[in-house]
């Protein structure tokens, strides 16, 4: 893993102005925040350095406003919900430069905390502007960067800060970026993976990068049929893209080349209705009924599934084996994340999961709690899994 420093390398800042970037983009319905699980993931950092009297700012991005103020992408909404999860005040500025900032700023005492303005209400944020990035610097003496979710934007706030002040991962960051590396990074072996969900289309470069990374590849969910359809197997009114046939049986030939099991299904749940309770029988994978849908891997898959799990030392797992959001479509997702969750506890596994459908369903599965790691990330989640390098990890470590 790249070098970085920490907040341990942080020392005597009392009084000094410290910049820190965190994701406060979390889903808000009628004014109210609804999961504040990326607020909770940022407190302890933002604790910690007003604890040791830093003057503590909060710089993050709310929506897309595209470069403008847009009223309900104010973080002003977000300032009470993090109140909440501090239990400590945080002070809002209109705006994230300028006159409005510095004024909020001048007024600060030693471990106050205060929250600027969305930082995509400016055009300079997102194109990394030098202007606007300075602009940013004047009001910090040190940057610490606590958004691995917003590390894939090479934005001001999260990369272009770190060419002009001191740079450090905040405890998150750090937290994840040593729980990725136990991952893929630098893991103990066996290495399974599980991708499942909708779509191979969304998918082609993670999987493409994780056949030459794990010792198994487990391939559920929608995307398997699509697999599946590309050895010559009828998959009926299954979701499935015809059209990647020549993608599937690519990556299957990369994996033969670099030693990665593929785990498909062998039989499949099969309904006629997408919907809770719809009636339904589990057949095997090569006698598909024509009028029939696949929405979740069978129990003879599943119990391929969990052998892997017993065998594998580390676990990294991104989309759902079977439709989990309606019952009785939920079963396989459950038991492979039942089983992952008694090895993790047994201390024989490492498992880290991430995706938005994915730790909904591990929370289904009534087992969030106890995986090694659930990354909070979307989209820099499948970027660290593809392979890539994410500018706000990059700058760190340089
Ligand atoms: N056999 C199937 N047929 C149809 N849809 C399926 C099937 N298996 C899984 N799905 C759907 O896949 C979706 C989740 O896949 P997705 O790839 O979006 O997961 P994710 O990467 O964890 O989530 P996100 O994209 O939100 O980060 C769910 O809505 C689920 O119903
Ligand atoms: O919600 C996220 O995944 C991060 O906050 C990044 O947001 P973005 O996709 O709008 O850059």
């Amino acid at each position: 893993m790249p070098a970085f420093k920490t907040l341990d390398d942080l020392n005597h800042i009392a009084g000094k102005r410290v910049l820190v970037r965190v994701d406060l983009n979390v889903p808000v319905s009628e004014g109210r925040v609804t999961d504040a699980t990326r607020i909770e993931r940022v407190a302890s950092t933002i604790r910690e350095l007003s604890d040791k009297g830093a003057k503590v700012i909060l710089l993050a991005h709310f929506g897309r406003p595209k470069g403008q103020p847009v009223g309900d992408m104010s973080l002003s909404l977000i300032a009470s919900a993090v109140e909440d999860v501090l239990d400590r005040a945080v002070f809002f500025a209109t705006d994230c430069i300028g006159a409005p900032a510095e004024d909020a700023i001048a007024r600060m005492n030693n471990g106050d905390i205060l929250l600027l303005e969305n930082t995509r209400f400016h055009k300079g944020e997102e194109k990394n502007e030098a202007d606007f990035t300075a602009a940013l610097a004047r009001n910090g003496d040190i940057y610490v960067n606590d958004a691995f979710s917003a590390a894939h934007r090479a934005h001001a706030s999260t990369e272009g800060l770190a060419h002009h002040l001191p740079a450090y991962a905040g405890r998150t960051m750090q937290a994840e970026l040593e729980a990725l590396e136990k991952g893929l990074g630098n893991p103990s072996r066996p290495v399974v993976a599980i991708v499942g969900g909708a779509k191979v289309s969304t998918k082609i470069d993670l999987l493409m990068n994780l056949v030459k990374k794990v010792d198994a590849l487990v391939i559920g969910g929608g995307m398997a049929n699509t697999f599946l359809a590309a050895q010559g197997i009828d998959v009926g009114k299954s979701l499935c893209e015809h059209d990647l046939a020549d993608t599937a049986r690519k990556i299957m030939a990369e994996a033969e080349g670099a030693g990665c099991s593929i785990i498909l299904p062998v039989d499949g749940v099969v309904a006629r209705e997408f919907k809770a309770g719809a009636a339904n029988e589990t057949v095997a994978i090569d006698v598909i009924p024509s009028d029939a849908m696949v929405l979740d891997v069978g129990p003879r898959s599943v119990e391929k599934v969990n052998d892997w799990i017993t065998k594998a030392q580390t676990l990294v797992w991104n989309g759902p084996l079977g439709a989990f959001e309606i019952e009785p479509f939920d079963a396989a997702t459950v038991s492979a994340a039942r089983h992952a969750a008694e090895r993790t506890r047994s201390g024989q596994l490492v498992s880290v999961a991430g995706g938005g459908d994915t730790v909904s369903a591990l929370h289904h599965a009534g087992v969030a709690e106890d995986f090694t790691y659930i990354s909070t990330a979307g989209g820099a989640f499948l970027e660290w899994m593809e392979g890539k390098e994410l500018p706000g990890v990059a700058v760190l470590s340089k």
